[in-house]
């Protein structure tokens, strides 16, 4: 079989939550599929099931029907064991709140994705990401010795660590003051290009999504419009009318 282009792939996702006259639809027969090596924003009206998107792609949440795979690998197969070796090993999370160890410090917060694998680091790729998050001189700090933009560089490099085959940020920048948000672009940008990884991210914000190679839109559980290589205006453009629509 040849293997997948697709870094993750889903085809007719459906997510119901609840039962009877409380059920949401939150995700309708959703089929995307995120090249490897590119970076992908998912923006639509609050509400319109992003954050569900990004969990049920990144093994976080299961769909009620239809597939998702994580390069080959169909993710439903899989028992909830394995399922969280996957998402330790495979994926990289990042999020709006940092999600740091206080306890820990920068550099325990790096390799705790490789410690819960029972890896070592690799010292080179340490030091490859450490230098590209620009963190050298702060690796025995604690997080809360840092800005909200250190910490986020920390998240990121903890993201990176294990090399994953995707990487998954939930509104990113949804802290961030609008010059630390860029820098924290520009770093996600970066580690697709020249990390040759793959970023998929939730925004609300068309000038993150402008970072991006490709927009996907959802509106009500649906994927209903999607750009490669847009700019800031027409992103903004495409989202009033979507709100609109609702
Ligand atoms: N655990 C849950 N139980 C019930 N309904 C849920 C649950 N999670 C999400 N929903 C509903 O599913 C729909 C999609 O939610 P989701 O959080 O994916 O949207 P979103 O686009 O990420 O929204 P926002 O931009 O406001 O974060 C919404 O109607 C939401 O109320």
């Amino acid at each position: 079989m040849l293997a997948s282009r697709y870094a993750v792939h889903l085809t007719d996702v459906t997510k119901q939550y609840g039962e009877g006259p409380d059920a949401v639809l939150a995700l309708d027969k959703v089929s995307a599929g995120i090249e490897s090596g590119t970076f992908t924003a998912v923006m639509g009206p609050s509400g319109s099931g992003k954050s569900t998107f990004l969990h049920c792609a990144a093994g976080l949440d299961r769909p009620t029907s239809g597939e998702v795979r994580l390069g080959d690998q169909e993710l439903s197969a899989l028992r909830e064991r394995r399922l969280t070796e996957l998402r330790r090993t495979r994926i990289g999370f990042v999020f709006q709140a940092f999600n740091l160890l206080p306890s820990l410090t920068v550099e325990q917060n790096i390799v705790l994705p490789l410690r819960l694998a029972g890896q070592q680091p690799d010292d080179t790729w340490l030091r490859h990401i450490v230098d590209a998050v620009d963190l050298g001189g702060r690796l025995t700090r604690f997080p809360a010795q840092l800005s909200g933009g250190q910490q986020q560089r920390v998240a990121i490099a903890r993201a990176l660590v294990t090399r994953p085959e995707v990487i998954f940020a939930d509104e990113p920048t949804g802290a961030l003051d609008p010059e630390t948000a860029r820098d924290i672009l520009i770093l996600l940008r970066q580690a697709v290009t020249d990390l040759h990884q793959t970023v998929v991210m939730v925004t609300h914000d068309p000038v993150a999504a402008a970072h991006t190679d490709q927009v996907l839109f959802l509106n009500a559980g649906r994927v209903v419009d999607g750009m490669v290589g847009p700019g800031a205006d027409r992103i903004a453009e495409v989202m009033a009318g979507l709100r609109r629509a609702v």
